[in-house]
């Protein structure tokens, strides 16, 4: 598979999002982080925003829920149009049932894990779920810097997939630029989120192009990916 870049509108102009969306058109999907300022010391946007984004980008829609209890909430977002759905393993309270009825819904079922989440308790979990992300920085604000340390996780989680046989994608945000991504790559990410890389860049069409260039390059010559 090709890389795939998301790029994600917290660092985009919120006022602005419909012509933000259109800025990167040639992008995978956008990734739409909403946080409720109690997962995460931050507060961004909820369903109704989500829902009027699906209708005016054609590009689909990567819902990372940063938010407490989502199995409430996940379905809902199904409902406005995400055509993917990641809720955090520290947050959801029946990850099997809540992943299931994503899909159910006719979404992408996603499990994201904070920088102190270890893989390996959820090993069992992995053919339930379609994506998994690993942050790369502590979830809540955009533009910080990349935790190099993850990368062994990553390793990981790539191991695992091979394990299992599964086709789940690999998701990685935080901090993923021209600098950082070639890293990923090369340790098993396939699914790149980048904010400020992307919308502080003059161009972000052409940034997602170069990211995805850079990407594709590093993961040709990537162990984890011969015959992949
Ligand atoms: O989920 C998050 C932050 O919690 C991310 O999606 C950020 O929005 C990525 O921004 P950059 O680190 O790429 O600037
Ligand atoms: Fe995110």
């Amino acid at each position: 598979m090709a890389a795939q870049i998301n790029p994600s509108i917290l660092s985009a102009d919120f006022a602005r999002l419909a012509d933000e969306a259109k800025a990167v058109q040639g992008a995978d999907w956008l990734h739409v982080d909403v946080m409720d300022n109690h997962f995460v010391p931050n507060l961004t946007l909820g369903v109704p925003i989500v829902e009027s984004l699906a209708k005016a980008t054609s590009t689909p829609l990567d819902c990372h829920l940063m938010i407490e209890d989502p199995d409430r909430w996940a379905p809902q977002y199904v409902e406005a149009g995400a055509s993917s759905v990641t809720f955090h393993a520290e947050a959801a309270h029946a990850p099997v049932r809540l992943a299931r009825e994503i899909r159910a819904k006719g979404a992408r079922a996603s499990m994201a894990l904070k920088p102190a989440t270890p893989i390996e308790p959820y090993e069992d979990l992995l053919p339930e779920l379609d994506m998994l992300l690993i942050m790369t920085v502590e979830p809540g604000f955009g533009g910080q810097a990349f935790l190099d340390i993850m990368l062994p996780k990553i390793r990981r989680t790539r191991e695992l997939i091979a394990k299992h046989g599964l086709e789940l994608w690999l998701q990685v945000d935080g901090g993923v630029s021209a600098s950082t991504i070639e890293r990923c790559a090369e340790a098993g990410a396939d699914v790149f989120v980048a904010g400020s890389a992307v919308y502080g860049a003059q161009d972000p069409a052409e940034a997602v192009r170069a990211l995805r260039t850079q990407a594709d390059t590093a993961t040709a010559s990537a162990a984890w990916a011969c015959g992949h």
